[in-house]
């Protein structure tokens, strides 16, 4: 007989934070009576943060053990096998995971559940997720985290029920740029034959991809594959495209662009960004704020910047917080406005780099709505990184990234054929 397996529920006004801490420290059990005095432990992003904070600061190896590599510079998928194998080690009685496959790509996914299914076995687990699909199918008992009330729910039919799907759309268009992006080619990016290797091992293989203006495409690849390595040779966050065949904006790598002229014709967000800064802005400065490439706003903004600032916060039906500070939105609000900032200049190409994950269904499907309206209606070329097929989301290519023994070739699919 299998042990307890809670899920529950939240959404984007859970205090899901507050509420695992209580939980671990057994202010919780009221509720969950069968935890009362048992030790628990955490399977969370944030987790992973604090043990490759530790690692770097300290220059220890608590998580990677039986390897050279370090925390940081391991894939989402590495890093998350690294964590359940180390809290597996701790006999802990109970797991609390807090949206265990996000980042994670379907094979990995499907490894992870099946893992946590024969884990549910012998251990009490502890669910909270945003993503319905995320619920484990061992589940025994289901919950909803609003605010911080926990609601119990009689039966796993009751909270299906309750829980059927909706789709939410924008209304206007997108506001266009106040100036258009001089640009010398509609070849954004081409990488022909491009292979990159980190200490020896080669990563990726002989890398072909084109990218022309106003194209969609979204990146797709397993753990590992090498998204972020191929992305930051775009932004220029790595050096790894020098001396290859790499053009950006119709520009070969190494011919002199600056970092900063590159930054000028991308947008890029990832949720990371907004760990970045603590958030005492306004939203109608940090949307401004993309007219000057920082994160937040240290000008005083021109009337133009705010009637554009405007415009884009009453498409995302923003308009009666613009005052507000960016730090009081919940996390769906905060990535739409930093779309927003992304794309206030139209650049010819804006990145979002798994910009979905952690975000609840109803967030993560109006953050799709977006995407789709932004592509419909401009010029930008658009790379959209993700591992769960999003539901609703358009691209009109995928570049799947396939991982062999030396290293990840690049396959175009085109959307149709998906
Ligand atoms: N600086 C580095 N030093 C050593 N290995 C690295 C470094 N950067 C990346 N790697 C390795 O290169 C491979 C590709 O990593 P990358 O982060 O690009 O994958 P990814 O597809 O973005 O993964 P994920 O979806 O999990 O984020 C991984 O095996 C990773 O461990």
């Amino acid at each position: 007989m299998g042990q307890t397996t809670i899920a529950i529920l939240t959404d984007q006004s859970s205090q899901a934070q507050n509420f695992v801490k209580n939980l671990l420290s057994g202010k919780e059990t009221t509720v969950f009576k069968s935890l009362d005095g048992k030790n628990g432990l955490l399977f969370s992003r944030s987790e992973i943060e604090r043990y490759m904070d530790q690692e770097e600061r300290h220059d220890i190896k608590i998580l990677t053990k039986n390897t050279t590599q370090s925390l940081k510079s391991m894939s989402s998928g590495e890093q998350k096998k690294a964590l359940l194998n180390y809290l597996i080690t701790q006999q802990p009685d109970f797991l609390v995971l807090v949206n265990p496959f996000d980042n994670l790509d379907t094979k990995t996914r499907q490894n992870l559940r099946d893992t946590l299914c024969a884990l549910s076995e012998s251990k009490t687990l502890v669910q909270l997720v945003g993503r319905l699909e995320d619920i484990l199918p061992v589940t025994t008992d289901f919950y909803s985290l609003n605010k911080n009330e926990l609601m119990a729910y009689p039966s796993s039919n009751a909270f299906w029920e309750s829980h059927k799907k909706e789709t939410t759309k924008f209304k206007g268009r997108i506001p266009q740029p106040m100036e258009t992006v001089n640009l010398q080619s509609e070849e954004l990016v081409n990488f022909n034959n491009v292979s990159v290797s980190f200490d020896g091992r080669q990563v990726l293989d002989n890398i072909n991809w084109n990218i022309k203006q106003g194209e969609f495409w979204q990146l797709i690849g397993p753990n590992g594959s090498g998204k972020t390595t191929l992305l930051s040779m775009i932004t220029g966050d790595s050096h790894k495209g020098y001396g290859q065949k790499l053009s950006l904006f119709g520009l070969k790598k190494g011919s002199g662009e600056s970092v900063w002229d590159l930054k000028q014709k991308i947008g890029y967000f990832t949720p990371a960004m907004i760990d970045k800064f603590r958030g005492y802005h306004t939203l109608e400065n940090m949307i401004i704020s993309g007219l000057h490439d920082s994160i937040g706003l240290y000008v005083q903004p021109t009337d133009t910047e705010k009637r554009l600032a405007h415009k884009w916060l009453e498409l995302l039906s923003l308009s009666s917080k613009k005052d507000s500070l960016f730090k009081e939105l919940s996390m769906g609000e905060k990535r739409l406005v930093m779309t927003a900032r992304a794309m206030i200049k139209h650049p010819p190409l804006l990145i979002l780099d798994e910009p979905t994950a952690g975000l609840d269904d109803k967030g993560a499907s109006l953050f799709v709505s977006l995407v789709n309206k932004i592509s419909r209606e401009t010029t930008s070329a658009i790379i959209f990184v993700s591992h769960r097929k999003e539901i609703g989301l358009h691209p009109e290519f995928n570049f799947v990234l396939e991982m062999k023994k030396t290293g990840s070739v690049g396959k175009i699919i085109p959307y149709a054929n998906t």
